[in-house]
């Protein structure tokens, strides 16, 4: 899931004191458990990487893992990220036989990921890793890193003289705090690590200030209020159901360099169904069982006489071996264009599939009945708002629209029925082609095109 741009604000920064009390307090009085915790930043660890590197492109992580908890957040990434489908490797050279850690190692062996001690690590990290994942020191380091951390962290800083000369280096993701660096004042001599992500985690400590990277995520998402008001957290929401969210601005991105190698299952000519009908319902239900969000939401492209085209988006609201059915205003645009070409075209695009289907038709207005039936099952703030919106006019402001709604509102609020207006109905497009297209590696996609009645050919284009 994409993190949320909304956390532009004013952001808290903790000292060392504080994360250290807040971490106590999650684990006394609050009843958190250090595994419970540690799960989920490592989560969140693995989420945020996920977020900006794709495991198609980035897939080599060697993760880094220090003697505390920091290092127990980095081995519970590894066990994630394996999941997610990259190929983690872990150096964790100073063990502790506790029991919460030795299950970690256990669970990464039992999954055959590689434990790489110092020296069989490759002289020249360049070469063998696509990610480093940073996980040696965070909130409780002090003085200055002793054997073997000092070397590692050498390595690290070294990796930061290959991207200055531009030649291929992995890129460098920090837990919490990068390591070396002093927990407060930051990269003080600035000859630390220059990580290209930090994942802060519950809240940033104040030397993230310094982090001059282009990807800060924040983690830890179990903070309760009482903690958030104690310490006065001002703090980036998260997004939906996600164990991650940015803090500041999306770094500059290069439009052009900006794209997807789709993997997808092949679609071939056997596997799709005879009617193009019953091959859209069963791709729908795909989008519906993956969680996609409006998986009915289609874009509707029409031309009226002038011929030139205007597109929109609509939402499906039924589909069968009649037609497509949306609904919208009558006067707007589209109903004009269509009273004057009733050709159209219906283009879906399901992101988390790597799936579009295009089909195109003619359109006729359902029937008054059917309109009737549909407006009714609207919400009524639906069924007000379509009285009140004009639809495809210029309206002198939003109040004037609020104003009307409230007065209806007010007039409705008996629960009587809302008289549908004239001006509101659906239209159907009966189909008469379709092409469905699954996303595929180097843009050899499979295209499958069908029309109604009689299946004409499959191709890869
Ligand atoms: N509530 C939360 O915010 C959560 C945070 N998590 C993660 O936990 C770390 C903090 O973990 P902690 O175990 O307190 O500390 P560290 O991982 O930073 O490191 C402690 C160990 O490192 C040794 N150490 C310290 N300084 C040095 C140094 N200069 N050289 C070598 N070794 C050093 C230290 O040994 P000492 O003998 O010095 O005490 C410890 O062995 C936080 O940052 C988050 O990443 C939880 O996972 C989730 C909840
Ligand atoms: C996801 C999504 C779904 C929409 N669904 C509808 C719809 O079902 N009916 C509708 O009239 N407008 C819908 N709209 C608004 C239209 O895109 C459009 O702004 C409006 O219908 C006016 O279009 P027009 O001026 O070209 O006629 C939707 C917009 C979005 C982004
Ligand atoms: C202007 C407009 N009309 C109608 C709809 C469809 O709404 P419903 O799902 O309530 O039919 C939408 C949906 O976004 C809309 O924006
Ligand atoms: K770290």
């Amino acid at each position: 899931m994409a993190s949320s741009l909304q956390n532009q604000g004013s952001i808290t920064y903790l000292t060392q004191r504080e994360a250290a009390e807040i971490d106590e307090i999650l684990m006394g009085p609050l009843g958190f458990s250090v595994d419970q915790l540690m799960e989920l930043a490592g989560l969140s660890v693995a989420t945020s990487m996920a977020e900006v590197y794709k495991p198609s492109e980035y897939n080599r992580v060697l993760a880094i893992c220090g003697p505390g908890n920091n290092g127990g957040d980095g081995l519970v990434a590894a066990r994630h990220l394996y999941h997610f489908g990259y190929k983690p490797f872990v150096c964790y050279p100073k063990r502790t036989s506790k029991p919460l850690y030795s299950g970690l190692v256990t669970q990464l062996e039992s999954l055959s990921i590689p434990f790489l001690s110092v020296d069989e690590l490759p002289v020249d990290w360049s070469n063998d890793f696509d990610i480093l994942v940073d996980a040696m020191f965070g909130f409780s380091f002090h003085g200055a890193p002793r054997p073997p951390f000092d070397n590692l962290i050498e390595k690290l800083v070294h990796l930061n003289n290959y991207k200055q000369r531009q030649q291929k280096s992995p890129v460098i993701v920090s837990v919490d705090i990068p390591s070396g660096w002093h927990v407060e004042e930051g990269d003080v001599n600035g000859e630390g690590i220059k990580p290209d992500m930090l994942v802060s985690l519950t809240a940033p400590k104040l030397c993230a200030k310094k982090f001059s990277g282009p990807h800060h995520f924040l983690g830890g998402r179990f903070v309760p209020p009482s903690i958030a008001e104690k310490y006065k957290l001002h703090l980036p929401p998260y997004p939906g159901t996600s164990m991650c969210v940015r803090i500041g601005k999306p770094p500059q991105i290069d439009i052009s360099a900006l794209r997807e190698n789709y993997m997808s299952p092949d679609f071939l000519e056997e596997q799709v169904e005879a009617d193009p009908i019953d091959q859209f319902r069963k791709w729908f239900d795909d989008a519906v069982a993956a969680g996609l969000k409006e998986p009915n939401a289609m874009a509707l492209s029409t031309t009226g006489k002038d011929g030139k085209p205007s597109s929109r988006m609509v939402l499906l609201k039924s589909v069968d071996k009649d037609g497509f059915v949306w609904y919208t205003n009558y006067e707007s645009r589209k109903a004009r264009e269509l009273s004057e070409n009733s050709h159209a075209s219906l283009l879906f695009y399901w992101d988390g599939l790597n799936r579009q289907v295009r089909v195109e038709g003619s359109v006729q207005k359902v029937s008054d009945d059917e309109s009737e039936q549909y407006f009714h099952s609207r919400p009524r703030g639906s069924q007000i708002g379509a009285i009140v919106s004009k639809q495809s006019t210029i309206v002198p402001g939003r109040h004037v629209l609020h104003q009307l709604y409230k007065e209806l509102e007010e007039k409705y609020s008996d629960g009587s029925l809302i008289p549908k207006p004239k001006h509101w109905g659906g239209y159907r497009l009966q189909p008469e082609r379709f092409e469905f297209w699954q996303g595929q590696q180097s843009r050899l996609h499979d295209r499958c095109l069908l029309y109604l009645g009689n299946r004409r050919t499959g191709s890869r284009i």
